[in-house]
């Protein structure tokens, strides 16, 4: 569905910046497509499990690295043990346009090589905790992408889970980029928005969110 009034492309803070629909209704059914293959093999999404015991309430699948509370490894240690798939050439080329167009610097682009790419999926009760992304060891920006339902998005401050922060709801389509000041700001999903996704993108109910960062490990 496309909104009934344009949602402008905003700076969130220094370095963070949401472009509203920069996927179009053809990539976005590819990109679901690709994370259908993605959840099932070499490597199943799963949930995956906190220090504390619990488990998170998204699911999550990776490509390049494996990610686990709190660190990245090749293989799926805590699921399945098999090595993960690579990332595509494709979608890190797409990462790379993120990067351009998000901060309309041709430069910083090309230098952008995303070695990881986490595939999150929110059922209707999903929800992310305010955190930071911090088991990289580089500081080159972020990458999201998000498909499915709506969500909203909280982005804060890199001093604590505290305000000052800002709301976004994050619709299919729609790209997010943390770079530079805001590499390390907290950010969390507060909550998906049922029944809001465009039926045509492939994801009849939930809501996925790609991340590609930079590992900065060999
Ligand atoms: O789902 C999102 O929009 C954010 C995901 C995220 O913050 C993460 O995977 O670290
Ligand atoms: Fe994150």
């Amino acid at each position: 569905m496309e909104p009934l009034l344009p949602r402008p492309r905003a700076e969130i803070a220094p370095g963070a910046v949401h472009v509203p629909g920069w996927l179009d209704p053809d990539r976005r059914r590819e990109i679901v497509a690709a994370c259908r293959a993605w959840a099932t093999a070499p490597v199943p999404i799963r949930a995956a499990r906190l220090p504390n015991g619990r488990r998170m309430s998204v699911r999550t699948v990776c490509l390049g690295w494996h990610w686990q509370p709190y660190r990245y490894t090749r293989t799926a240690d805590d699921a399945g043990g098999r090595r993960v798939a690579p990332l595509p050439g494709w979608l890190a080329e797409l990462g790379r346009r993120a990067v351009a167009d998000a901060y309309g610097d041709a430069e910083a682009a090309r230098a952008y090589a995303p070695d990881v790419a986490l595939v999150n999926h929110y059922d209707d009760q999903a929800r992310l905790g305010m955190h930071q992304d911090k088991d990289e060891r580089a500081d080159d920006p972020v990458v999201s992408l998000s498909i499915g339902d709506t969500c909203v998005f909280r982005f804060g401050n890199t001093e604590s889970r505290n305000r000052p922060h800002t709301d976004v709801e994050l619709a299919s389509g729609d790209l997010f980029v943390f770079g530079g000041p805001s590499r390390f700001a907290y950010h969390g999903v507060l909550r998906v928005l049922p029944g809001t996704a465009d039926p045509a993108s492939g994801l009849a109910t939930g809501r996925l969110n790609i991340t590609m960062r930079v590992t900065g490990m060999a």
